[in-house]
């Protein structure tokens, strides 16, 4: 049995989580660099939970610029076992509008000069990515938004994109073409990461633009998307407390194995990895390796 430990990764205009009990803060560094920002550990009713804004507090980071390996790797070291991450997103549909949370269970990956794995030469892995959503986490997600009266659709599929500019009209609406559901430019690599490091995982995507296809609505811009932030952050908040209340004190497998994928994806021959890169992955290996 595994205790459950919750870890939330706030996006944009989620800088703070309100509501945990015991706050307390710890800077840490990681084999991987910094992460964003102090972890903050704290409980909402007997759920452990660890708060981390992937932008930093006042938003320093660029979706670029975000040092998601030393996140996630700090996450794991804390002993996440479970995360959602909640993101800012524009849509590509008329009826998703401003204000509904997407419960995404799909991302398509168009982000690139990122460093998207905590394997390479030495230790090569190669992880499922089929399912990148951890289902029971994502039913949990939809049974607290419906319980707060939450407007929510379960189920789309996120588009990440590089920025930090948004997207041009002829990339809008190829991605529209395609069948995205919605845009935004930080689940991946998160994602990913999140899933070499055996955390389940769980995409919050907050509509707050119609990127810039729409004919009847502005083009996408910063002003807008913080304006829907702030007019959503309520339910953002309330969303996250009725979540954490109802968590499960310990871990439920994860049906897909999202919380076991190095059972199978390792390839290296034992006598083969790189004792350097096995340091840095230190964290990630204890559970397969038995310790
Ligand atoms: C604030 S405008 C674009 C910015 O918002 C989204 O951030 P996040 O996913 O962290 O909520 C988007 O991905 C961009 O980083
Ligand atoms: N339209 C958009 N494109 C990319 N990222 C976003 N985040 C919020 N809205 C977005």
């Amino acid at each position: 049995m595994t205790k459950s430990i919750v870890g939330i990764i706030g996006g944009s205009g989620v800088y703070h989580l309100p509501g945990l009990a015991d706050l307390h803060e710890k800077s840490v560094s990681t084999p991987w660099g910094e992460p964003s920002d102090a972890l903050r550990f704290g409980k909402v009713g007997a759920t452990e939970v660890v708060f981390l804004p992937r932008h930093g507090r006042g938003h320093r980071l660029s979706p670029s610029g975000i040092n998601y390996r030393a996140n996630i790797y700090a996450l794991k070291e804390a002993g996440v076992t479970d995360l959602v991450s909640v993101s800012a997103c524009g849509s590509f549909k008329a009826e998703l509008n401003p204000g509904l949370f997407v419960l995404v269970d799909q991302f398509v990956d168009r982000t690139f000069g990122r460093q998207s794995s905590f394997f390479g030469n030495g230790c090569v892995a190669h992880v499922s990515m089929a399912h990148p959503v951890a289902p029971r986490l994502q039913e949990r997600l939809a049974a607290a938004a419906a319980a707060e009266g939450i407007g929510y659709v379960n189920g789309g599929t996120y588009v990440a994109m590089e920025g930090p500019q948004f997207s041009s009209l002829a990339e809008s609406r190829a991605y529209q073409a395609a069948g995205f559901d919605v845009i935004g430019m930080t689940a991946m690599p998160e994602a990913k990461l999140a899933r070499e490091a055996e955390i389940s995982y769980a995409t919050v995507a907050m509509v707050t633009d119609f990127d810039c296809w729409h004919p009847e609505h502005d083009d996408v811009d910063v002003a807008s998307i913080i304006a829907t932030l702030q007019a959503n952050a309520g339910k953002a908040e309330r969303l996250l407390a009725r979540l954490l209340q109802d968590f499960p004190a310990e871990h439920e497998p994860c049906p897909i194995g999202s919380d076991r994928p190095l059972d199978t994806a390792l390839i290296t021959a034992p006598e083969a990895r790189d004792p350097e890169l096995l340091k840095k992955l230190d964290a990630l290996l204890k559970r397969v390796n038995g310790q």
